[in-house]
């Protein structure tokens, strides 16, 4: 309980034998790493750590010096911000305490300081062994790289076991010093255990202020290292990336391990704090107990006073219990001096004496019973001392586990500091070699960057020329495109010229070629003999054909053979498609601008019909026709913008029927055109301007129906009327704006069995005349067609006048003569074939335009009919031809081509009403 007892933290002798220890485990780990990385900075200095309990044992003082002790240099204080200020304080606390405590309470409180000042040092201890432990790791696992990495890399204390059993050849001295350290890191380990038990045993006694600013400036220390921990976690994190990197292992290791070590030390942080917390509740109970104390000796001071008062009082009452003679004297004295007053005066004074004696009663009972207390403070005081002396014990002990504690949590905190150094150490090694390494790209990449900086200075004048060398190159390609267009242009004109003087070329020779051939061509079919002829009839043939010549009909009659030439025969095997073969030149001619006749001449039953409407799943002529000028008219599209009209006309008794009118009654007429240009029209013919094949099938049908419906018997009707299909061409080209127009005149004759024959009367009679009549009609006119004669009777029919325009100038005809092969229709074939003969023999020629000048000068309408024998054959016979070539001969030498600007002007001069329609 003396101030002189105070404990001090100056004794040298623990201090001197720490800092031996220290020394050495320095040395050695030089020993083991000359090039140690302690060489950039220092380390803490354990040899100024003081043995608490050595210092106590001393009985050393506190004194300035010692606060220097945990502070090693400037270096030191700046990296282990463990403040010294902690300990400057501890004087001016014990200072503090020593004014107003009891020697014992100091006693205690300077023990409690010193044990926690002694856990702080072995904290830091504890921190120096990890850090040495540390730097032997790294040396191991150095070893371990150049040992041919037989093994793992592992920076634990067994794998640092591992490689040392691997290099004991090699360094025996090396072996002894690791020996040393791993058991100096056992008995490390044990002393955590131990100073962690010690630790929670002074938790539940002891407790003291200063514990609270240690704690305090442990957590902030604590809060620095976490930091400090998360910055190498973030370089950790950032290495990571470097998955090459061959420290990685090592680093994860060192990461398991400092999570470790930083459980650990959240759990010491715990356990302080607790202890702290009982420090608290201690110091309060020594406040209390000082006050106690204080309030004990107070009371003992007053006792001490009142008896020593007490001791006053005894001592003047036994003074005036030994001079009552005196105041007998003296009351004697007054009774005999003043005898009335003396009595009153003993009697005050007995009184008085009466009340001291029982204030003498009373002090002495008070005596007692401050004795009584004084025993019994006295003995709670030496309980209390007792009890003091006990906590004082304790307290010291546990200040001293204390300052273990805190000196391994500083020990610990340096080395998980170093162990962030050493990282970040290895981490800037990587990064120098790194950069090492980007330089050297960087240096290997500058040529490359120059090539690249030339190669953009060239794109980016380039680019900037660009707009330039564009507006230069669109500029050029305008005036190339233009100069082209116009080289088009002008190679389309030259080309167009040149189309259109191929086309008039292409006209005149076909012109050439139809003149050569003759305008009036005349082909003969015989048809085949049906299978009831065959049962019933004579079914011998009396025709037989040339095979080296198909235009030679051999005709047997009453043993004499005649022979008719014709420009082509077909025999009865030849299909529709090869008749239509031979016929399709002069339908494609009317795209043209031709105006084309096609006739079928024969009797009744020929084939008539057969060949120019054929039927259903064969069609003739007609349906061909318009198919193929649909085709070609498509094949001419765009130049060529083409309007296929039609119309169906049937003559009956020389009476014109609109068989695609509304109504079949009507009578149509053939009138001068009234607006001066000198061609024909009919009024009230129905046209239909047919756009696809299947307006041809329904203009077909319609004629088929309307004829059907005005006769009562269809096949005889058929046979004693002409059915005409005129088909009208317009073009219009696109390109040159010509025009052209052409007519395509598919006549289906009527039977041209003579009368007599027939034996016909009555309406009979009439419709054989007029047929008769409209056919000779017809020869007469082509007649006088060969004849050249200045007068040519087209209008002695309606059928000739209807076809005056088809049939004069350089229009071309087609007379397909049908003939039956049967002896008993002999006489009409050999009449129909001579009739084919003469038509053959004439040309078509220019002077006929002059008649037919002359003839459409006349204001008369109707036919004449003065050259018509109506009860004569139909077909005046004419001097056949030698040959062919006689015929072309003569027809070249008599033929004047009408220019083909006088044909169109005679195109179309069958103008019709104008009603068109559209099926
Ligand atoms: N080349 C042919 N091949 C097969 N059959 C044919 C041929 N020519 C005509 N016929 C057949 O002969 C018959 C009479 O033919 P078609 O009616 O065409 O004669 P036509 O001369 O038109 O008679 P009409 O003057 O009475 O109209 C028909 O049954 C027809 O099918």
């Amino acid at each position: 309980g003396k101030p002189s007892r105070s404990p001090a933290l100056g004794g040298g002798g623990a201090r001197s034998k720490r800092r031996r220890r220290v020394q050495q485990v320095q040395r050695s780990s030089a020993l083991l790493s000359p090039a140690v990385m302690y060489s950039t900075r220092k380390t803490w200095d354990l040899s100024h750590s003081p043995c608490l309990q050595e210092l106590w044992k001393k009985d050393a003082s506190l004194d300035a010096s010692s606060v220097d002790l945990l502070s090693d240099g400037e270096d030191d204080a700046s990296f282990l911000s463990l403040p010294t200020a902690t300990y400057s304080q501890r004087p001016s606390l014990t200072a503090e305490l020593s004014e107003s405590n009891t020697p014992n309470q100091q006693l205690l409180i300077q023990t409690l300081q010193d044990k926690i000042f002694e856990f702080q040092a072995h904290l830091h201890s504890q921190e120096v062994s990890r850090r040495l432990l540390l730097q032997l790791q790294q040396q191991c696992s150095g070893v371990e790289k150049t040992s041919a990495g037989a093994e793992a890399l592992q920076p634990s204390p067994s794998g640092v076991r591992s490689l040392l059993s691997g290099d004991q050849t090699s360094d025996p001295l090396r072996e002894q010093l690791v020996t040393r350290l791993h058991t100096k890191v056992e008995e490390l380990e044990k002393k955590v255990s131990n100073q962690t038990q010690e630790v929670e045993r002074l938790r539940s006694q002891l407790g003291a202020t200063d514990l609270e600013k240690q704690l305090e400036l442990l957590l902030v220390e604590n809060q620095r290292l976490k930091k400090e921990l998360k910055s190498c976690k973030s370089t950790d994190a950032a290495a990571e990336s470097c998955s090459h990197c061959s420290h990685s292992q090592e680093v994860e290791t060192l990461r398991r391990e400092m999570f470790h070590w930083e459980r650990q030390a959240r759990q010491r942080e715990q356990q302080l704090a607790e202890l702290e917390k009982e420090v608290v509740e201690k110091s309060s109970s020594l406040e209390s107990l000082h006050r106690q104390l204080h309030g004990t000796t107070q009371q003992l001071e007053e006792t001490r006073k009142r008896q020593a008062e007490l001791k006053l009082t005894e001592g003047e009452l036994s003074r005036h219990l030994v001079t009552p003679p005196r105041a007998k004297c003296v009351t004697h004295m007054v009774e005999e001096e003043e005898p009335a007053d003396a009595g009153r005066a003993v009697a005050e004074l007995q009184k008085k004496n009466e009340d001291l004696l029982e204030q003498l009663h009373t002090q002495k009972q008070l005596q007692k019973d401050l004795q009584t207390q004084l025993h019994e403070s006295q003995r709670i005081c030496a309980q209390l001392r007792t009890q003091i002396l006990v906590y004082e014990g304790e307290m010291a002990r546990a200040q001293g586990q204390l300052e273990a504690e805190m000196q391994n949590l500083e020990e610990e905190k340096n080395r998980v500091i170093e162990e962030a150094f050493i990282r970040a150490e290895s981490e800037m090694k990587a990064v120098h070699e790194n950069l090492a390494g980007v330089r050297l790209n960087l240096l290997s990449l500058q040529p490359a960057l120059r090539t690249l900086t030339l190669d953009y200075n060239l794109l980016k004048r380039q680019v900037q020329d660009f707009p330039f060398m564009l507006d230069q190159a669109i500029t050029q390609a305008k005036q190339e495109i233009c100069q082209v267009i116009s080289e088009v242009s002008t190679t389309n004109q030259e080309l167009l010229r040149k189309y259109k003087r191929e086309m008039n070329l292409r006209k005149k020779c076909h012109n050439e070629l139809v003149r050569l051939r003759g305008n009036i061509r005349v082909f003969c079919r015989v048809r085949p003999i049906s299978q009831e002829e065959q049962d019933s009839v004579d079914a011998r043939t009396m025709l037989s054909f040339d095979s080296d010549d198909d235009a030679v009909l051999y005709l047997s009659n009453k043993g004499r053979v005649m022979k008719f030439e014709l420009d082509k025969v077909f025999p009865p095997p030849a299909s529709q498609e090869e008749v239509f073969q031979e016929v399709q030149s002069l339908v494609t001619s009317c795209i043209d601008g031709f105006n084309v006749c096609i006739f079928a001449y024969g009797q009744t039953g020929s084939g008539k019909t057969y060949t120019m409407e054929g039927i259903e799943d064969n069609p003739g002529i007609n349906q061909r026709a318009l198919r193929l000028l649909f085709s070609e008219v498509l094949e001419k599209a765009p130049d060529w913008d083409y309007t296929i009209t039609v119309s169906m006309v049937e003559i009956y008794n020389e009476s014109l029927r609109n068989l695609l009118g509304d109504s079949l009654s009507d009578r149509l007429d053939i009138k001068m055109n009234p607006d001066g240009s000198g061609q024909l029209y009919v009024p009230g013919l129905t046209e239909f301007t047919v756009l696809s094949p299947e307006d041809i099938n329904r203009v077909f049908e319609l004629g088929h129906m309307n004829r059907a419906t005005a006769c009562t018997n269809l096949n005889e009707h058929s046979s004693r009327s002409h059915a005409l299909l005129i088909i009208t061409v317009s073009g219009y080209n696109t390109v040159t704006g010509s025009r052209t127009q052409g007519k395509l005149n598919l006549v289906d004759l009527a039977g041209s069995e003579r009368i007599a024959k027939s034996g016909a009367e009555g309406n009979r009679l009439r419709e054989a005349q007029c047929i008769n009549k409209s056919l000779s009609a017809l020869g007469d006119v082509i007649n006088a067609l060969r004849g050249k004669h200045s007068h040519v009777p087209f209008r002695n029919s309606r059928l000739t006048y209807l076809l005056q325009d088809s049939l004069s100038g350089d229009s071309k005809t087609l007379m397909m003569v049908q003939v039956s092969p049967l002896p008993a229709n002999m006489s009409e074939s050999i009449s129909s074939l001579k009739f084919a003969q003469r038509v053959r023999s004439v040309e078509l020629s220019s002077s006929s335009s002059s008649a037919r000048r002359h003839e459409n000068s006349s204001t008369s309408s109707s036919p004449t009919h003065d050259s018509v024998e109506f009860d004569s054959p139909p077909v005046t016979p004419v001097p056949l031809p030698i040959s062919r070539a006689s015929s072309a001969g003569s027809t070249l030498s008599s033929t004047s081509r009408t220019p083909s600007t006088s044909r169109r002007r005679s195109q179309s001069q069958l103008s019709t009403g104008r009603l068109k329609m559209t099926a």
